[in-house]
């Protein structure tokens, strides 16, 4: 049963996914913590919404207020990590605490520049064959019960090129300093692109620190859903002592 001092958690996915992403921590964590996972504009439920970073921002901040339990931690996943940063600059009283997983690279760095390749691509392949190969990859690598829901809500690829197109070029580490609140950056030990930065991120934040997830790679909490529950599980444990 959720406690009044237990931090509510809002989760943020990353590229073409949405809430359904984060289906295995939200049934591992809503007996202890109030929960909710977002879909950024241009995905999910809001696939017909133009992206922004400010109108991402404000869905994770409605969120927030949704659970009507004051400053939450925020999980973001890659993408989605980056707009915590962003929501981070823009509203941080409404933060408590910032899990930045898969997002402690430089977007500013080498790495960006296949990935603006990739989303010039995105719109020039049909969307029904793009999910159709997600689709069999995500079976392929993962048992049901940690991707149905992720395969059940669809893929935005139609927001690539403006969601990407935004973000990279955007962020560096220097972004951590507009982070009030502790910061757990949670990468997945194999995740070499976006943990590039990382100890860069580690270093520009005074309350950052880095966890692994073993073997894992970019999609962390598909890799190894119970070991990033448990390390989201700790963090939010020790927000909810501190008050
Ligand atoms: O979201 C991802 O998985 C990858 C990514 C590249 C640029 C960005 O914002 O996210």
């Amino acid at each position: 049963m959720t406690t009044a001092r237990a931090v509510p958690i809002v989760f943020v996915h990353g590229t073409r996914f949405s809430a359904g992403q984060w289906s295995v921590q939200l049934t591992a964590l809503r007996d202890e913590f109030p929960v909710v996972a977002v879909d950024l504009p241009g995905h999910g439920a809001l696939s017909a919404r133009p992206w922004s970073l400010s109108g991402a921002t404000e869905v994770i901040a409605r969120a927030v207020d949704s659970l009507d339990c004051g400053p939450a931690l925020v999980v973001g996943h890659s993408l989605g990590g980056y707009a915590s940063l962003e929501f981070a600059r823009c509203h941080p009283e409404r933060l408590r605490g910032l899990v930045l997983a898969g997002a402690s690279a430089s977007t500013r760095g080498a790495w960006a520049a296949p990935y603006r390749w990739v989303a010039g691509l995105v719109p020039r392949v049909p969307a029904d064959r793009l999910a159709r190969w997600n689709d069999r990859l995500l079976r392929r690598l993962y048992p049901p019960e940690v991707v149905e829901a992720t395969i059940r809500s669809g893929y935005a690829f139609h927001t690539v090129p403006a969601a990407w197109g935004e973000v990279l070029g955007r962020f560096d580490a220097g972004a951590m300093g507009s982070v009030k609140a502790p910061v757990l950056i949670l990468n997945g030990e194999k995740d070499t692109v976006f943990r590039s930065g990382e100890a860069d991120f580690a270093r520009a934040h005074p309350r950052a620190r880095v966890e692994l997830v073993p073997r894992a790679g970019h999609l962390a909490n598909f890799d190894a859903p119970d070991a990033f529950t448990d390390a989201v599980r700790r963090f939010a444990r020790q927000l909810s002592a501190v008050g």
